[in-house]
């Protein structure tokens, strides 16, 4: 691709409004053009994002540099991230890239179409607003005060006794009728990444019901797995906060294209970003911010939230390889995780012909709830 072509490209970027789906392809497919060549003295790889929105713009400075990785293997991120953030590096390193091939583009840019609206929420909605572009985004919250992390417990704090804020606490301790098909949910706290799960896990977190992952680990959601957001927030635009609060949305992993398939044939160790993953949605809250239900609300929720989501687990059958959370409602919703554990710990589940998960063993359905080493 000749500098000049990459300008004019460029300057289309730059000045149309362009939604994430469509500029994340453009620009790898300029920034490719342009590795090919010389990188121009006057496009520095910030030029590429220029009047994006800044959010957007880190987001595809990141997905930039990892797709050039990809397909330029020579180059690997920790080459390219210098690069990238560096930029005056880049602006003067003359980058001997293989040219494309037809194989190479094909594998790279079929990824954003093949991935249009997975499972439930993709279908018969006229309303739904494809993309996050609209969403009012906000920063991750501040880290936790010292009176926060006193809220917080003990990593093995735990109880067996049921919630007595919840409706699932009637079932309590003792679960007689079917006990063979009974079964319970233990949480075992673990500092790490959550979103480094095997493939087939379900990582649940808890949202509003107006279709919006603005924050805390729900934007960390946003960012990785884009399909299941739209798919979210269809599935909220087509319903009402009233009906969706106490239930849950079991998002299946985005399909890949087959370019991404062949992919990861050859490079197993490299997980393409949100593929693999089911997003366990529970919605905890009617709303966010000033609407945002209160505390001991948003606890009374979350059992039969959980119910329907280990409902639609149990639907998945062994696909689904583990289940895994964040330590849900702790943060923006505000509501000390000791309470939010006790409530899930305290359910009796699989009674009355409901169907069990495929990763329930010996009566237990455990679920590491993954935090922040940091906030641990
Ligand atoms: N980047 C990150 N990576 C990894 N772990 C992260 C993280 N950021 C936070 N955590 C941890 O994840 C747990 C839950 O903390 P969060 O505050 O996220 O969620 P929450 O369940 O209390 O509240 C739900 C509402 O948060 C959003 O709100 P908005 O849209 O902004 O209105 C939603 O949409 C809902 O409405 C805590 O253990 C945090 O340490």
């Amino acid at each position: 691709m000749e500098a000049g072509l990459s300008a004019v490209k460029l300057a289309s970027i730059s000045s149309r409004r362009l939604s994430s789906r469509q500029t994340l392809p453009a620009i790898t497919k300029l920034g490719a053009g342009l590795l090919n060549t010389t990188f121009p003295s006057s496009h520095r790889v910030g030029d590429l994002f220029y009047g994006l929105p800044h959010r957007s713009v880190n987001r595809n400075k990141r997905d930039f540099s990892t797709r050039i990785a990809r397909i330029m293997p020579e180059k690997r991120p920790a080459d390219l991230g210098a690069a990238v953030e560096g930029k005056r590096g880049f602006k003067q390193t003359k980058l001997n890239f293989q040219p494309l091939t037809s194989k190479t583009k094909q594998a790279t840019f079929a990824t954003s179409e093949a991935q249009k609206e997975p499972g439930q929420g993709s279908s018969n909605s006229t309303s739904a607003t494809p993309g996050g572009d609209n969403v009012n985004k906000r920063t991750d919250p501040t880290p936790p005060t010292d009176k926060q992390r006193q809220q917080r417990p003990p990593p093995d704090a735990s109880s067996s006794s049921a919630n007595p804020a919840t409706a699932d606490a009637t079932a309590g301790a003792s679960a007689s009728s079917n006990a063979n098909a009974s079964y319970r949910i233990r949480i075992v706290d673990r500092p790490g990444d959550l979103f480094s799960a095997p493939r087939g896990a379900v990582l649940i977190h808890a949202c509003n019901a107006l279709g919006v992952w603005g924050g805390g680990v729900a934007l960390a959601f946003h960012d990785r797995y884009p399909d299941a957001y739209r798919a979210y927030r269809k599935h909220c635009l087509r319903s009402t906060p009233d009906r969706l609060a106490g239930t849950a949305l079991l998002i299946p992993p985005a399909r890949p294209s087959s370019g991404e398939r062949k992919e990861r044939e050859e490079q197993e160790d490299e997980e393409p970003t949100g593929s693999g993953h089911y997003v366990g949605c529970i919605f905890t809250s009617r709303k966010f911010g000033r609407g945002m239900d209160s505390p001991q609300e948003i606890l009374r929720l979350t059992a039969p939230a959980m119910r329907d989501l280990m409902r639609l687990v149990a639907e998945e059958g062994d696909k689904v390889t583990e289940v895994r959370m964040c330590r849900i409602n702790s943060g923006i919703f505000n509501v000390p995780w000791a309470e939010t554990k006790k409530a899930i710990e305290g359910m009796v589940l699989g009674r009355d012909g409901e169907p069990v998960p495929a990763v329930v063993k010996d009566g237990v359905l455990e679920v590491v709830a993954w935090e922040r080493p940091e906030w641990f």
